[in-house]
């Protein structure tokens, strides 16, 4: 049923990856008008978003919420979670890589309670992704690099490959590999294929049931009993306003703020909520519970002046597998050819001008972490504790430890080898596996994938946060479709893996809106 003025059937908070797709895909229905609202700006004609090689520009920028951890005694607590605040989101700031999630991944999410995210039909969603994923085109593709890949199999023993994503459709999944990467980009302009460009651009102005309010912030769910019938909002000038839900309100605004959002709107652990003095609407012990990530850390090289050829400069991954008894990779590394000195510099090395780097990161980090309110200020940033390295076995240290290990085999093996001048970060006096164990987790970093604050299980789960439908467990018309619905993280790039969530999302909201006009 379709509204006029500030009602809408459906009102999307947050125009990112999984919102854009979503806001495209219930459009196409002249009959039914959505509302997203978005906190950044358009990214339309904005080159320093749309041009994807400039994406280190857009961290810490005024497109960033910049969200910072709490102290990590086995990380580095000086970590910051850089999250878009633009159409787009993520995937308007990001680095585009897309993977499919492995099949397994999947497998996972369905034993823990993820009931209809099987393999089939996660991939037939992914089938449908509008974003244009293509290998890096050959005019992009850096001599340094070529290089680091056929070292990287001659000193790991894994197969080049051409097409990782092929692997996982068609071919039910990798062991390992090395090859260049696919990401959703224009090859021939450089542009980004994000969530915006490939969703939003070819409908705003076009379709007049979408309406876009841009610079806007929700600051509260508006309930009705049980039911939410809207958000409370706040444009960048101008006083806060209600937008009302005919039919749904669905929480798109990522793996921190929609839980924050929900928290601030008394949905979440009761005991925590009074302790900032809200009290609880609905108790759900979930809520910024099970925060996930991808932990990496880094090992730099200095280099002379290399060929500047690239897409955004870090163009390729490796899988290696170390545990036989997983058909997955266990290790995941990215090459830099760039300095991505922060975290070492701080530590105390040098910035050389020109640098390569490798990233090894934990693709199943086995540290659980939790988001939690500080104030009732919905101004405060949210405190998050990754609890990086807190695993009771060491394992996600342990993988850190092999990574580096593993890099220098690679740095010692031609042709890449000969492009190295000295090993800078940790430097080659760093060799026992406590000492890199300790360089590892102080110079770590995110591959900046937080997810997993609104897990998905099963109905009687009382540690989710939402039902196999997306809808959040206890109340109505109120659903989340995003990073945040994890129930576990897959093993490889996330963003793929949003935009099927977003694709199914809007098959589920559509099936229900048909049953519930069957049922009238
Ligand atoms: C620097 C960086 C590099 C990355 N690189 C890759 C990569 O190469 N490949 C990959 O697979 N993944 C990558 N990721 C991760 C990936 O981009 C994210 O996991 C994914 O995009 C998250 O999508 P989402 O829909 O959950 O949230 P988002 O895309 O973050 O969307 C949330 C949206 O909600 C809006 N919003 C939030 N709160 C409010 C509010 N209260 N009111 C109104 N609007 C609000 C935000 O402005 C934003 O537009 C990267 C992430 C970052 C930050």
């Amino acid at each position: 049923m379709s509204a006029s003025g500030s009602t809408f059937d459906y009102v999307i908070v947050g125009g990112g990856t999984a919102g854009s797709v979503i806001a495209n895909r219930l459009t196409e229905d002249p009959g039914t008008t959505v509302c997203v609202i978005e906190g950044g700006p358009s990214d339309v004609g904005l080159d320093r978003v749309l041009k994807l090689r400039e994406w280190l520009g857009l961290l810490g920028s005024d497109l960033d919420y910049d969200y910072p951890t709490v102290e990590q005694p086995r990380g580095n607590s000086h970590i910051r979670h850089s999250r878009a605040r633009v159409l787009g989101g993520c995937s308007s700031h990001n680095t585009l890589i897309s993977f499919r999630p492995f099949p397994q991944d999947l497998d996972d999410w369905v034993a823990a309670g993820a009931e209809g995210w099987d393999n089939a039909t996660v991939q037939s969603y992914a089938d449908r992704i509008k974003c244009n994923i293509v290998p890096v085109a050959d005019k992009d593709r850096n001599e340094v690099v070529k290089d680091w890949i056929t070292s990287a199999s001659e000193a790991t023993g894994v197969p080049v490959v051409e097409d990782f994503n092929a692997r996982i459709s068609h071919g039910g999944g990798f062991r390992d590999g090395v090859g260049f990467l696919s990401i959703a980009y224009d090859p021939y302009s450089g542009n980004r294929s994000s969530a915006s460009v490939a969703y939003l651009h070819p409908i705003m102005g076009e379709r007049t049931n979408l309406t876009l309010m841009l610079e806007t912030w929700a600051e509260k769910l508006v309930f009705e009993g049980d039911r939410a019938t809207g958000v409370q909002v706040k444009p960048a000038s101008g006083e806060s306003t209600t937008v009302r839900a005919a039919r749904e309100v669905i929480l798109c605004a990522g793996a921190i703020d929609t839980p924050r959002l929900l928290l601030l709107s008394g949905v979440g652990p009761a005991a925590d909520l009074a302790e900032v003095g809200i009290q609880a609407r609905h108790d759900l012990p979930g809520v910024g519970e099970n925060l996930l990530d991808h932990p990496e850390s880094i090992i730099m090289w200095e280099t002379d002046k290399l060929p500047d050829t690239t897409v955004m400069d870090s163009d390729a991954g490796l899988f290696v597998r170390r545990d036989t008894s997983d058909p997955r990779p266990d290790l995941m590394f990215h090459i830099y050819q760039i300095p991505f000195a922060d975290n070492t510099e701080r530590l105390g090395y040098d910035r050389p001008d020109h640098a390569i780097c490798m990233t090894p990161n934990i693709p199943r980090s086995r540290s659980r972490g939790k988001l939690w309110l500080t104030s009732s200020d919905p101004s405060v940033k949210p405190a998050l504790d990754f609890r990086y390295f807190t695993d009771p076995d060491d394992y996600d240290a342990t993988t850190i430890v092999d990574g580096l290990k593993i890099a220098r085999r690679i740095a010692a093996t031609e042709p890449f080898k000969s492009w190295l001048k000295r090993e800078v970060a940790p430097g080659p006096e760093v060799t026992t596996d406590e000492e890199l164990s300790e360089y590892g987790r102080r110079a770590a970093h995110t591959v900046y994938h937080p997810a997993g604050t609104c897990k998905m299980g099963a109905a009687d789960d009382p540690t989710a946060v939402v039902d196999p439908a997306l809808r959040v467990r206890g109340l109505s018309g109120l659903r989340i479709a995003d990073a945040s619905v994890f129930p576990t993280m897959p093993s490889p790039n996330p963003m793929v893996t949003v935009l099927a969530i977003g694709e199914r999302a809007a098959d589920l909201i559509r099936a229900d809106a048909r049953r519930a006009g069957a049922a009238r």
